[in-house]
């Protein structure tokens, strides 16, 4: 995939049978999402294998969708999510004291069930601890059948036969029911409670976006939560699975989360740890490809394409540019040191950019400094001897299976 780095910025490609406009160009890809971004709405050729539903905030078309973020900004944004801090906290030491020292973890797993439970409990509204249970298995299982299904492709074909796609439908149904069983509950209750979800039921809707119905409301939360869950899940098992490959750096990790302390207010600074995690996003990041479709004709470079035209874009190639990022594959927390990520072009995107970027941002943020803490001050996780971990380019980018040994620190 890296050659495509060496051809022409933008190159015609064939995605199960459907043409698409590839672009490799950080500056072209900046003019696709923020300068020209409302001329192009999400694309759809991921969208089926994705598994996500064609309505609500991720698919709808631009007035519904903007409509759909300013119901979710005011959960998501960084002083909401700094509330969330305690509670994400409590999540991840309850998950890590159940660890067993030598006891093998199965780490994605891991990971889909910590980061679930800290959606469902942030941005649900209050559950009780069995409702809590329930959900969060099932989240995790969901999770986990999306994050490893192949977007497309020889691999796609191969793991329908092998009955994937059937499983992760048995998933999203037996979450969605869960789901819809609790909204049913949320609805008929005189007093809505705070947070994500009874928002969406209490939206009364405007011109051009009617209320959503239940069912509706059921397809955001389901929407919401995957998203949260599957690529936080897979940033942190890349970011344990770097910590155990590379000793100095994970020495440096701890002195840096040794001197920040335990605060919960205020914006992210760049200690070590966050440089850390900026530079597990640019090697890993879990949004690895991303699609838009041009509303109306558009001319990108050189290039004019017509109202219609599948584009497509990809932040592993962006992020592994060596005219942006030298020595591109080193893993160098350091480089962001001396470097910001460029507000010229898209060289560094893993939340995406513009009216479409990831509205999580803040919140993954947090996440990610909370579990990457409380993990490595009480665990240290080595990879078992001998032990091989590949990429797998999926629904996200994930190591295909991660199998770590806990001991305490
Ligand atoms: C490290 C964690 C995360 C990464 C790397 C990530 C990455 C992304 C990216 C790249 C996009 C934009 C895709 C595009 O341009 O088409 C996106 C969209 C989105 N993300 Fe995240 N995300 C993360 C965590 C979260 C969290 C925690 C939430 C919710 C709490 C969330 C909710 C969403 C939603 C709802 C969208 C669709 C936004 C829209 O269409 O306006 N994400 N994410």
């Amino acid at each position: 995939m890296r050659s495509l780095l060496a051809g022409p910025p933008v190159r015609t490609v064939t995605v199960d049978g459907t043409r698409a406009e590839f672009v490799t160009d950080p500056v072209l890809v900046r003019q696709i999402l923020v300068k020209d971004g409302r001329n192009y709405g999400k694309g759809e050729l991921f969208q089926k294998a994705r598994n996500l539903s064609r309505a609500g905030l991720l698919a709808a078309d631009e007035s519904v969708h903007r409509h759909y973020r300013r119901l979710a900004h005011p959960y998501l944004r960084t002083a909401a999510v700094a509330g969330y801090a305690p509670l994400m906290r409590r999540i991840a030491r309850e998950t890590v004291t159940a660890w067993r020292p030598g006891q093998a973890v199965d780490v994605q797993a891991e990971m889909c069930r910590l980061a679930g439970a800290i959606a469902l409990g942030t941005l649900l509204g209050p559950l009780s601890p069995e409702r809590s249970a329930l959900l969060g298995r099932s989240l995790a299982a969901l999770t986990w059948e999306m994050i490893r299904k192949p977007l497309h492709g020889k691999a796609a074909a191969r793991a329908r036969r092998q009955g994937a796609a059937q499983r992760l439908t048995r998933a999203r149904e037996e979450f969605r029911a869960l789901i819809a069983s609790y909204v049913a509950e949320q609805h008929n209750s005189p007093d809505l409670a705070a947070g994500y979800l009874p928002a969406l039921l209490a939206d009364p809707g405007r011109a051009g976006c009617p209320a959503l119905t239940a069912d509706e409301v059921c397809d955001e939360a389901v929407m919401m939560l995957t998203a949260a869950t599957a690529t936080t899940a897979s940033v942190m098992s890349w970011a344990l699975y770097v910590l155990a490959e590379e000793p100095l750096i994970e020495e440096r990790v701890l002195k840096g989360l040794a001197r920040e302390g335990d605060e919960d207010a205020g914006p992210p600074r760049i200690g070590y740890p966050l440089r850390f995690l900026m530079e597990v996003l640019r090697l890993y990041p879990p949004v690895w490809i991303t699609c838009r479709k041009t509303l109306s004709d558009a001319t990108l470079g050189d290039h004019a394409l017509p109202a219609g035209t599948h584009v497509l874009f990809s932040s592993y190639l962006l992020h592994r540019d060596p005219e942006r990022h030298p020595d591109p594959l080193r893993f160098d927390p350091d480089r962001w040191l001396t470097t910001r990520p460029s507000a010229q072009d898209a060289s560094y995107i893993p939340f995406g950019t513009g009216a479409k970027g990831c509205v999580g941002e803040s919140f993954a943020w947090r996440e990610l400094e909370i579990l990457l803490g409380t993990i490595m001050t009480e665990w240290q996780l080595a990879l078992p001897p001998g032990s091989r971990v590949r990429t797998a380019p999926d629904t996200t980018l994930h190591p295909r299976r991660l199998v770590m040994v806990p001991q305490p620190r």
